[in-house]
């Protein structure tokens, strides 16, 4: 429908948004980018579900997000994979983990802010119905 498209593209716009702040703060530089497979050559048999910014900007684009919720899903698949992927107690894992933990927490706290609850709750309605 019309109206629910309108609204679909407001969402588009404020998400697009969401996902430069996060990609060009240099503290998330890891996620940026999807993991190079020729580099990380055991990632895939550790990560089944790889995730990054730059594919969320393009599911962006590609309409694959009705809600913030489903933004935030995908936000937290980033975060999770990191932590599974780096569990050790040395620095390096610990670095990417903490980091891994603060992209999470500054996506979730930046929507909180930035979004207005009953315009999500539409979106969530409209989710469910697609
Ligand atoms: C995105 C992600 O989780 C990632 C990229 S490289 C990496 N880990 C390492 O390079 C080593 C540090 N301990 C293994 N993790």
């Amino acid at each position: 429908k019309r109206k629910e498209d309108y609204k679909l593209r407001e969402l588009r716009i404020f998400l697009r948004d969401i996902c430069r702040k996060l990609a060009s703060n240099r503290r998330f530089y890891k996620f940026t980018k999807p993991v190079d497979l020729e580099e990380v050559t055991d990632y895939l048999d550790i990560i089944k579900q790889p995730m990054d910014l730059e594919t969320m900007m393009t599911k962006v684009d590609m309409h694959k997000y009705n809600c913030a919720k489903e933004f935030l899903d995908d936000i937290d698949l980033i975060c999770a994979n990191a932590l599974e992927y780096n569990p050790d107690r040395t620095s390096s894992d610990k670095q990417i983990r903490h980091e891994a933990c603060s992209l999470r927490d500054h996506a979730h706290a930046l929507i909180d802010v930035e979004m207005d609850s009953d315009f999500e709750l539409e979106c969530q309605d409209i989710a469910k119905k697609r």
